[in-house]
Parts: structure tokens; sequence; C-alpha cells
């Protein structure tokens, strides 16, 4: 290891010590800052108690921020040439930030790159963040183009010890004959590929590649895609993206926030510590299913049922569904009360509807103009039936309040134009044939949607409601909240936000009283009650969950190819201003209503306004593995190609027929290795069967999504929710059955083939498809 010579070593070490030394003195300080604003207690006006609790909010995250970088604090080493500073490209904002010194002016040789910026206290800077403009040429000098860097220095550590050193020297001209001989070029890179997986995505901070250091600083704004095959790296970079952007438009993201939206919970699971390692703790990660405050789609449905949800023409549907409501009867209405009947003839409704539709205004709101317009009418008649025709103004405008709170009125207004909420309107719909066919879906579309109404006592969008509601309900619920309008804004907030405060509250109390050994005599939702906070903090991602109108400031979405067209509009709305990143491998859509073309997604929104990248590189598969997926590539499409990997391992795939499906079970069993992943991808249909099976062989292997896919030494997944995961080695059962089982077939297969970093194989009972053949035996 000739760079890493002892004294070189040593002389790194030292550095890093004094970083870490530096590291803990920030911490330190911001401690005893949280620990004087909280020693202010509670008391105080209201405002005070809302400014002390923001300062405790921003001490506490600034905490966290450290805390998060202790692995791996300092990863590489930029040597300048004498007379140069680093080509740079510049940030056009600056960001705030104390501890964010990458943009001083650069006067020193030698730099040291880290996930955070650190100066000691006179401001000299120590330690470079990573995604200061200063650091780029750490990942983007190449030989050809050195960028005045002469030598890139990795720097490996386990905890807070320098363990080896490797260097990329990049000025040939100017580096001796002895260092020429270390050149040492993809060593830090293929080291980080070889290492087992453990559950969780790691960054790649210190082996970003150029063609990804290109994507990670492109321009916020405008709409960008990723396009790259399995394996390229699309998720971890738009995460390192996320933290880029963050720490470049820091003050404009931090307001208004950034939202990560994956394909299910066990991805974002995989996905959540990325963003904490590199220092950013406030990003909403969220599924799209979970994108309507307040519900949590808990019900399964069929695909077909699912794509028909999905499809645009839904967006139809769900107007004239709520058209249906503003209901014009054929005859006259008649309002029987105490002393005289009043009547509202079918000219007065036509004017009284037409007059709430030119109002432009969701149903909710538009009712108010209907209802004025009516009670107007109906107060008229009433004098008339007084026989007082000529009322002025203050008596007109007492009898037409004392109309509006007759219950007989109130039935009628309402049956013509009710109060809706979104979950009304669809639970209406949907339990009712009559309704959907109004609304334009045909017979089997009918068929497919028609359901029971939940059960009494079980409110849809609550706990017990949830399984009323499938994923593809979340984008036309949001669909429906946008043409009915709330009900009144204000008092509707408030009492979600009311609400999800107890809940918080009771689920907090039944921490502590866990811990405390006290749940057994004390109820969570009583001590919740007595240790009522006023008014609490929120991050922005906090409160960007809860409100189902919020305009985030960028928003990132992974395996896009998989979103509807109906949750689309969704996601559109939720960034209004267009500034977005979008990864995804069209080749890889699994979902009957994803995506087919990216031009097909984006131009309705921003046609001839969106970018494109691709990503070309595999970084997950071997080349061994890749050479048969890329086989079933081409029955996606011919004239895919599939990317090109980094590595080879020297292990082959294997095939193996068998007479019974048990023996995947030792098959499995015998690919666990200590630390390392293993799955097995099964067709949908057979995860509870196979998951039995391998579970008998391996105790403790997890069955179907969950967290607990991640975490067990072997996971049994339906292709659906392998995607996007990887594994040191991948067991696919029965695949000509995954290839039959959905008109997407052969990208499943793909994706199925394409989730291990090391080993593969392939079980099967049935026919082995005529694009596997050329696997070898076990
Ligand atoms: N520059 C890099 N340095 C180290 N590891 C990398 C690098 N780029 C990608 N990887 C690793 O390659 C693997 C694949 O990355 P990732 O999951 O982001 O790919 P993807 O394109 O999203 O794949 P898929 O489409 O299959 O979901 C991950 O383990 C990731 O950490």
């Amino acid at each position: 290891m000739p760079p890493s010579s002892t004294g070189e070593l040593a002389r790194e070490q030292k550095y890093v010590a004094t970083l870490y030394e530096r590291l803990d003195v920030l911490r330190e300080r911001t401690r005893g800052q949280l620990d004087a604003v909280l020693a202010q207690g509670a008391s105080g006006t209201h405002q005070n108690r809302s400014e002390r609790d923001s300062f405790a909010g921003m001490y506490a995250q600034r905490l966290a921020r450290l805390w998060a970088v202790e692995h791996g604090l300092c990863f590489g080493r930029l040597d300048l040439a004498d007379d140069g500073e680093p080509e740079e490209s510049r940030a056009e904002e600056s960001h705030a930030g104390e501890d964010q010194t990458g943009q001083d002016q650069v006067d020193e040789k030698r730099l040291y790159i880290g996930r955070i910026g650190l100066s000691d206290d006179d401001q000299q800077r120590l330690l470079i963040d990573w995604r200061a403009p200063v650091a780029q040429p750490f990942y983007r000098a190449t030989p050809a183009a050195p960028m005045g860097v002469t030598r890139r220095r990795h720097l490996h550590s386990r905890g807070r010890t320098v363990t080896s050193i490797d260097d990329d020297l990049l000025d040939l001209d100017r580096i001796s004959e002895a260092d020429r001989a270390t050149l040492n070029g993809e060593a830090a890179l293929l080291a980080a590929l070889g290492e087992k997986r453990t559950g969780r995505m790691r960054d790649i901070v210190a082996t970003i590649q150029a063609e990804q250091d290109k994507i990670i600083r492109s321009d916020l704004n405008g709409v960008l895609v990723v396009q790259g095959g399995p394996g390229t790296g699309k998720t971890v970079v738009a995460l390192h993206r996320a933290a880029y952007l963050l720490y470049t438009y820091r003050e404009r993201l931090e307001r208004r926030g950034v939202l990560i939206l994956g394909p299910n919970p066990t991805f974002l699971r995989y996905i959540e510590q990325v963003l904490p390692s590199l220092g950013e703790t406030d990003v909403l990660l969220s599924t799209a299913g979970e994108l309507y405050p307040g519900v949590t789609p808990g019900r399964r449905e069929p695909a077909e049922a699912a794509a028909v949800k999905g499809r645009g023409a839904m967006a139809r549907v769900i107007e004239r569904a709520v058209r249906e409501r503003q209901r014009m009867p054929r005859t006259p209405v008649q309002i029987r009360l105490d002393k005289f009947t009043l009547t509202l003839d079918r000219q007065t409704l036509e004017a009284a509807r037409s007059k709430a539709g030119r109002s432009r205004r969701p149903h909710n709101q538009a009712r108010a103009v209907f209802v004025r317009h009516l009670l107007t009418a109906l107060t008229r008649q009433a004098a008339r039936h007084l026989g007082r025709a000529s009322l002025d103004e203050a008596d007109f405008a007492d009898l037409r309040e004392e109309l509006r709170t007759e219950e007989p009125v109130r039935v009628a207004l309402n049956r013509l134009w009710p109060y809706l909420t979104p979950q009304q309107l669809l639970i209406g719909l949907f339990t009712d044939r009559g309704r959907m066919t109004a609304a334009g879906l045909d017979a089997r579309e009918c068929d497919l949607l028609l359901r029971e109404p939940p059960r009494p006592g079980e409110r849809p969008g609550d706990k017990q409601g949830e399984n009323w509601w499938s994923e593809a309900d979340v984008p036309l619920l949001d669909e429906a909240a946008e043409l009915l309008g709330d009900i009144d804004e204000g008092v509707l907030r408030a009492a979600r936000r009311a609400e999800q405060e107890r809940e918080e509250r009771i689920a907090y109390a039944r921490e502590v009283l866990e811990l405390t050994g006290l749940a057994d005599v004390m109820d969570a939702e009583r001590f919740a009650e007595r240790h009522q906070a006023d008014d609490p903090y929120l991050t922005t991602a906090e409160r960007a969950a809860r409100d189902r109108t919020w305009a985030f400031g960028h928003v990132i979405v992974d395996e896009a190819q998989e979103l509807s067209e109906m949750a689309w509009r969704m996601v559109m709305r939720r960034c209004p201003s267009r500034s977005m990143t979008i990864v995804g491998d069209i080749a890889q859509t699994g979902s009957a209503a994803g995506a087919a073309s990216w031009g097909r997604v984006l131009d309705p929104y921003v046609a001839g306004r969106w970018r494109e990248e691709r990503l070309t590189v595999n970084y997950r598969t071997p080349a061994e593995l890749m050479e048969v997926a890329a086989r079933v590539l081409q029955l996606v499409g011919p004239d895919l190609k599939a990317p090109e990997s980094v590595r080879e391992t020297g292990e082959r795939p294997w095939a193996l027929p068998v007479a019974s499906l048990a023996e995947t079970g030792p098959l499995a069993a015998a690919e666990v290795v200590e630390e390392g992943r293993v799955v097995v991808i099964v067709p949908a249909g057979m995860a509870a069967e196979i998951g039995d099976i391998v579970r008998s062989a391996v105790p403790g292997a997890a069955v179907g999504t969950g967290p607990a896919a991640l975490d067990a030494p072997v996971a049994v997944l339906p292709v659906a929710e392998a995607k996007g995961l990887e594994f040191d080695a991948v067991i696919v059962v029965e695949p000509g059955l995954i290839l039959r089982e959905s008109s997407r077939g052969p990208s499943d297969l793909y994706v199925a083939l394409t989730r291990a970093t090391s080993r593969l194989g392939v079980v099967h009972r049935g026919e082995l498809p005529e694009v596997l053949e050329g696997l070898g035996r076990r």
C-alpha cells in the first residue's frame, strides 16, 4: 500500500483527529445552546413559548445533523497544483449556516473533503462540505481534465481511525515515477461495491462518479428526468441531489421543503438513512399512497381495478360525479312549513345553479352562492304568503335567517346541493352502479370498482376505516378534494391538527409509560391529556405532511415509471413551481397503470420544458448476471440496451429444475452468509406458499412486504415489492410464471434478475423460459 506508508497514514490520522475534536466542540456548544433554551421553561407569553420552541427545534435539528456525520466525517483530500485553484462551477445562490465554509476564498494547496464543512474559531477552514463548488473536482477531475488537481486521495476509516488511503494521481507530468506506480484508479469504488449489503442503502459520498455528479449538481429549476437501467445509481443519486439542493439553495428549500416519493414503505425504510448520513434530516419521504393526510390505504385490490382508477380519464369521471350531486329534480320542490308551503320551480333552481357554476368555486364553496340565491327566492315567497310584500331590508334579512334555520328548508337545500367530503363523494360513487354509470364508467369498469359501503361504525379515513381505501383511491380523493374544496378550511384544519396532535401525545405517552414500567397502571390517553403541550414545534417536513395543499420547493419521484396518470396529477399539484427530479427506468415498468414513455407522462404538464439525463453504468449487478438480464430486456423491447456492469465476480448464475418447490428452502439456506442479505423472488400469488417453505429452512425469514424484509437474513418477496431494493444473493422462483403473470411480465423478470450484487440462481418446477436456457446448472 505505497501511499499509505505508516508515516503518511499517521499524518492523515492526526489531521482527521483534529476534525473530530472540532466536531465534538460544536456538538457540545450546540447542546449547551439547546439546554439553555429549554431551561427557560414553559412559562411566559404564548409568543415567548412559541419562540422558545422554534429555537429548541432548530438547535435540536442542528445537533442531530452534527451527530449524523460521525461515520466517515472526512473521506477525501485534494492536492492542487502550485499555481492552481480548483476549477469549479459556482452555485447561483449562497447558503447560510455557520459551518458551511465551502465558498470561502481558496488559497490552500490541500483541501480536505467531508460530509459537512468545518472551520475553527478563527474561521480557518478545516473541512470542505462535499457539496461546495470547490469540492467538485473531487468527483469530476480526470487525468485528461485534471481541473487543477494533482492528487485525489480517498481516506478509508473505521470509527475515528483512518485505516487506509487510495490515491488517484491526475496530473501525470507533475508526479514522480514512484507515485506513478501507485496509480489507484477505481479502488475506492470497487471496494465500496464489493461490500456486503446490510438491508439499508448507504450513501456514496466518497465515490460519486462523474456522470452522477453532473446530475446531482444540475440546476434546481425545471423538471429533470434521470433515466437509467437497474443499478445505475438513480436512487442514490437522487438522494444526494436532495442533499446538494438543500445545501445550495438552503433558504428557498428550507421554507418550502423537499418531498421524496418512493414506491412503497419498505423502499422508504431502505433509503431512510442516506439523507441523515449526509447531514440532512428535514426531508419528507412518502409514498404516493400516503400523500392524502388522514387516509392510510390498506385495501388490496386487483391490478385491473387499480389500472382503471389510474387512468387520466378518471379525472372526468370524478368531475361528473360531483356534478351529478348538484342534482336538478325534474319536478318542482315543495317545502312544507307549519303555516304554508314554499315551492322551488325549475327556473329558479336552474338560475341558482348557473350562478353557482359561474362563481367558478369548488363545489362546497359554490354551494354558498347556490343557497344564497334560493334563500332569497324563498324569502320573497314567504313574505308574500305572510302578506308583507314590501319588507324593508332589516326585516327581509330576519325572515331569511328564520327560513335558513328551518329544518325542512335545510333538508331540501342539502338534498339539492349537499356539503361533501372527498370520502363521502367516492363512497357514494363506488357503492352505487347507477352513479358510476352516470359518471361515465362502462359496465366492465363498474364491475371492477363496485364495492360494499363501509361497515356501520367504520369511518373510512380513520384507523378502523383504512381497509376501505386502496392506494389507487388516494389520487382520486385528492382529485375530489380539488373539485369539492374544503367545507370550511379553517375549521377542518384546526380539527385535523387537534386530532393529530392528540394522537401524537398519546403515542408519546405510551412510550414514556412503557419505558418507565407504568403502562399497566396508567392510561396513555389520560397521561397525554395531562402533559399536553400548547404549541409544538414542527419541522417543515412535518408541517408539509399534514397539509394536502402544501406546495413543495422541490419534489423527487423515484421509481417514477410506476405512477399512474392520476397519481401524476396529484404529484404535480404538490409542486406548482415544477422544480422536480424524476428518476426511473421505463423498461422496468411493472404497473399496468404505469408509464410507457417520459414524454407521455410529462408533456401534459411541461411540454418541451423537461430535460433528460441518462445513467449508463451498472454499479450493482456483476457482468455475469447482467448478461442474462440483458437477454430478458430484449423481450421488453428489442432496441433497449442494458447498462454496462462496472465489475465481474467470476460467479456464474445458475438454474435448477426441481421436482418440488420445497427444495427452495435448503437452496435459500445455502445462500445465507454472515451479515449478508438474500431474497427469494416469487410470482405474486406464491409468496405465502414459498414463504412457509423458506421459513422452515431458515427460521427468521421474512415473508412479504414490511421492514422485516430488509432486516431478515432471507426475505421472500413478489417482484413488485423487490423493486428498487438489492441483496447479496437472489433466487428467482418459477420465472416462467413471472413472465406470463401480467402484460408487464418481461419487465418484472428483468427487475427480479437485477436485484443481486453478487449471486443469482433460478429454481423452476415448470418449464424454464427459453430466454434463460443458457444458464448453467447449479
Ligand atoms: N458512485 C457509487 N459509489 C458506490 N456505490 C454506488 C455508486 N453508484 C451506485 N452505487 C451503488 O449501486 C447500487 C445501485 O444503486 P441504486 O439502487 O441507486 O440504483 P438504481 O438505478 O436506483 O437501481 P434500480 O433501477 O434497480 O432501482 C447501490 O448499492 C448503490 O449504493
